[in-house]
């Protein structure tokens, strides 16, 4: 079958539980309702660099869970294997890597279909002569199914905009290059935005506020997790140095060094380990 191929090369087709199905006959709320979440497992994970001088490891015998509706916080020292993680869990990893171990969605090996993952890497380009609305509309026209009808793609995206808070900014260009334009905060909301439009399952986010002041870092990750709960997803972001007001609002925390878990664990009860380290 011929379907849309997103940003992320994800066919547009409805996904094993027929879910793009369900939303053509029924409100979007409804099917929101319906949707089973996403139970994301790693066990041993292991991914090597491959060089002329043989292989270097990045991640060694990694394990952990993601679960609907909750948020995993991946931190650690720069360079400790947050994105390669992430890489790992998108099945995006570089050409020159190699992995093994086992990644599971609710017991089965990842499919990329229509609405099961979205990933939002450190660089997502955005276009800078288009503006938030135009940005927002283009990715759903390419992103949706083919028979999502214009009109729910509109309101999709129109919703989504709301959902991250940029409805002053839609005529807004996104700006660069001396084009004056968006705030770094407003790029990242448009960034998370477009990932959000498929209504992902599984969202993977890496350094959603990096380059933020802590208000808009806090807006954006407090969004995240109002998201996540209302659409039951199931969350892994890498971050740096969050506040305490932001780590208040992880779950689980996967705290990594020199490429190994030293903690995965409920992120209330990391404080002991998050003391000792500092
Ligand atoms: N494709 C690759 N080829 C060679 N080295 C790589 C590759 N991918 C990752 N590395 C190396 O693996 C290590 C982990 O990189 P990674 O980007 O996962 O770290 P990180 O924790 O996300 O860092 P940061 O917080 O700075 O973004 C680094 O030393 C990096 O140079």
């Amino acid at each position: 079958m011929g379907g849309l191929t997103n940003n992320n090369g994800i066919n547009s087709q409805p996904d094993e539980e027929g879910e793009g199905c369900m939303e053509m006959v029924e409100s979007e709320s409804l099917v929101i309702r319906k949707r089973s979440g996403a139970y994301l497992t790693w066990e041993k994970l292991e991914v090597v660099v491959l060089s002329s001088d043989g292989f270097q490891s990045i991640l060694s015998g990694i394990n952990g869970y993601a679960k609907p509706g909750e948020i995993v916080a991946i931190m650690g020292p720069s360079g400790c294997g947050k994105s390669t993680l992430l890489d790992s869990l998108a099945g995006q990893l570089a050409s020159n890597t190699r992995n093994t171990g086992q990644i599971l969605i609710n017991g089965r090996k990842l499919r990329r279909t229509y609405g099961t993952m979205a990933y939002m890497t450190q660089e997502q380009a955005l276009t800078w002569t288009l503006t938030v609305k135009e940005t927002i509309y283009y990715s759903a026209e390419l992103q949706l199914p083919k028979w999502m009808p214009k009109s729910e793609k509109r309101e999709r995206a129109d919703r989504t905009i709301r959902e991250m808070g940029l409805q002053d900014t839609v005529n807004t260009r996104i700006g660069g290059w001396g084009v004056k334009g968006l705030s770094g905060g407003q790029k990242r909301r448009v960034s998370i935005c477009i990932q959000l439009l498929t209504h992902p399952k599984l969202l993977l986010l890496d350094e959603p506020t990096s380059g933020l002041d802590s208000a808009a870092s806090y807006y954006v990750m407090n969004q995240i997790v109002k998201l996540t709960r209302q659409y039951n997803m199931t969350v892994v972001t890498a971050i740096h140095q969050p506040s305490t007001r932001i780590f208040r609002l992880f779950n689980n925390l996967c705290l990594l060094s020199l490429g190994k878990t030293i903690y995965f664990g409920p992120a209330f009860a990391a404080n002991q380990v998050l003391l000792i380290l500092s």
